[in-house]
């Protein structure tokens, strides 16, 4: 039996051009080859890499790659066609697209009368003949063409004839991929997908056309089919879609245009772009690949893209959307007690992919939503294995349900659940106790900073040792007094670090006696906890929170060293 390929789909990433349209989103040229690296590993075929031209950042990151160039991605230069009423060959923004040195170029030009008459203040056969000039000179120049038409859906809604003629200029210029564009990002699905279906008929007639203007079979000043991505292929100009998300629609969109016979998507990693963003790479490929049957990249990168949409949120120092599809840290996460106790028994009942094939993984919450599954899942992930039938099970989880009642948290303190669970099991190792603690702050009327002073009374292996020490705060006069009473008995505190301190009030209606949630994050050389305390009185919930810090940081380090101890 012959296996079916997957049909092609050339994936074409806009992270760099219209990505950094997005409010907030700021790039250096270095973050930009970075990124451009990445997306060149994972398997992009097509990386648009900026506007040459336009700025001087992307004129310098052009030539870096000229340098240094991408190992498999065409990287793409991106332009407006020629101004009306100029020559192309006079134009400074084509001779930078020339000086970018790529192979490929995009240009954009306009499908909308109502742009061309109001936006360029031209006539409508001049934006024809821009469109047209340009890519000529492009393609006398030796450059393959890619053509955004901008607005297309737009402009086809209001003026079918005249944006199918925009089409026929970028084609018959040379033009070898003709993108129709949602820019307003106002389309639906279902409008796409007929207008898809209608361009794509539209190609194929002029094609088959009575040999006056046959698109595609034009003669090409340049053919090239060394280059991974040859027009041989395909006879004819394909169509691509570009979409955006201002009906929170781009990725559906962008899948609607792909069945109704469109070969390009483009789109951008976490769906970075201008205004609400462009369709999201990182929930179009898995889309395609996983459940339509397209090749996108390969199977061993799918399994990094996860990875991939982090190193760019990184890069572009904005937080990643946890509750992102499939990439997300929440895309696989399961919370209530139903889920989880059918998740446990078959992933396929709550997870429409397995998140391995991305790279993401499964993770089991605590809450109050929880069910015994959760509390067993949770406990093996902390190596402790336990029974349904075991009476201490549910014990722990009425404990876990009545301390959220009281305001505690324990999905984002999981090292404070670990406690919890251990206490319930008895299996909660006493490192150390506190006898007593007291701080004392100095507030001094038109002094700048608060010096506080905490005493703190702790027994550790019968041993009573009386510490205080000062801080520019309560809770950090009282975590320094705490690690000065310990460190002589645990010197591996010293590695410990309070790395986040956040406040919350949980009934702030009932003013100063509302109660106070507070999470600690702590961390050791290589790993990171978060514990948790609640009280009316803010120092106590810290108090708690941050025993427990410590607390936890020891278990791990004897958890640590029995497992060292075994393997020796
Ligand atoms: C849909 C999209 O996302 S397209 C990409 C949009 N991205 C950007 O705009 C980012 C980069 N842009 C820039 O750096 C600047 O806008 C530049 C360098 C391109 C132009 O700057 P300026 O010359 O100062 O012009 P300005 O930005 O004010 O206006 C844009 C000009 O381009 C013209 N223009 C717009 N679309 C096109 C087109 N398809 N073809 C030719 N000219 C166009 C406008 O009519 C206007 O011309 P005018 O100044 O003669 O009226
Ligand atoms: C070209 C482009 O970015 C748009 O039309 O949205």
């Amino acid at each position: 039996m012959t296996e079916n390929p997957s049909p092609p789909l050339w994936i074409y990433d806009t992270t760099l051009r219209d990505g950094t349209q997005r409010e907030g989103l700021s790039v250096s040229i270095e973050d930009k080859l970075r990124i451009a690296r990445r997306l060149d590993r994972l398997g992009v075929p097509f990386i648009e890499g900026g506007w040459p031209g336009a700025n001087p950042k992307d004129v310098q990151f052009f030539w870096q790659l000229q340098e240094d160039p991408l190992k498999v991605a065409e990287i793409v230069a991106f332009c407006s066609t020629r101004r009306p009423n100029t020559n192309a060959a006079d134009e400074p923004m084509l001779q930078a697209i020339l000086a970018a040195g790529t192979r490929w170029v995009t240009i954009f030009g306009k499908s909308w009368d109502l742009h061309v008459t109001e936006g360029l203040k031209t006539s409508l056969a001049e934006n024809l003949a821009m469109i047209r000039d340009t890519i000529e000179y492009l393609r006398a120049n030796g450059r393959r063409v890619i053509y955004d038409a901008e607005h297309w859906f737009d402009g086809y809604k209001h003026n079918r004839e005249y944006a199918l003629q925009t089409l026929e200029a970028a084609a018959t210029a040379g033009a070898e991929w003709l993108v129709l564009c949602d820019t307003n990002g106002g389309t639906l699905p279902h409008e796409i997908s007929q207008i898809v279906q209608d361009v794509v008929k539209a190609n194929r007639e002029w094609v088959m056309g009575n040999g006056e203007w046959v698109m595609g079979k034009k003669q090409l000043p340049i053919t090239n089919s060394q280059l991974p991505i040859t027009n041989s292929q395909f006879p004819v100009p394909q169509i691509g879609i570009h979409t955006h998300n201002d009906s929170d629609t781009a990725v559906a969109n962008a899948l609607a245009a792909v069945m109704a016979g469109a070969r390009m998507v483009q789109g951008t990693i976490n769906g970075y772009g201008e205004r609400c963003g462009n369709a999201n790479l990182c929930s179009l490929i898995p889309n395609l690949q996983l459940k339509l049957g397209y090749s996108c990249i390969e199977e061993n990168q799918l399994s990094k893209l996860t990875e991939a949409s982090r190193f760019v949120s990184e890069v572009v120092n904005l937080a990643p959307d946890e509750h992102a599809p499939f990439v997300g840290r929440s895309a696989f996460a399961h919370k209530g007690g139903i889920h989880v106790s059918a998740v446990e028994r078959n992933p396929l009942t709550y997870e429409h992919i397995q998140p391995e094939q991305i790279g993401n993984r499964r993770r089991i919450v605590i809450s109050e939503q929880a069910g015994l599954s959760n509390v067993l899942a949770k406990a093996r992930s902390f190596g402790i294995e336990l029974d349904k039938q075991n009476p201490q099970a549910r014990q722990i989880l009425q404990r876990l349900k009545d301390l959220e009642s009281e305001g505690y948290q324990f999905e984002a303190a999981e090292a404070s659940f670990e406690l919890l669970m251990r206490e319930g099991l008895e299996k909660r190792p006493l490192f150390f106790e506190i006898k007593g603690w007291q701080v004392h702050c100095d507030l001094v009327e038109g002094k700048e900073s608060t010096s506080a002073l905490a005493t703190v009374k702790v027994t550790v292996n019968d041993k009573d040792i009386l510490e205080a020490a000062e801080g520019n705060g309560p809770v950090a006069a009282l975590d320094a007094a705490l690690r000065k009473a310990l460190v002589n008995f645990y010197p591996q505190i010293g590695a410990f670090e309070l790395t986040d301190y956040k406040v919350r009030i949980l009934n702030g209606h009932t003013g100063t006696a509302a109660k106070t949630r507070v999470l600690v994050e702590s961390r050791n050389s290589h790993q990171r906890w978060t514990t948790v305390g609640v009280s009316t009185n803010i120092l106590e919930a810290s108090y708690h929170a941050v025993v427990e810090g410590l607390e936890y940081g020891l278990l791990l380090h004897s958890q640590a060293e029995v497992a060292l101890n075994a393997s020796s």
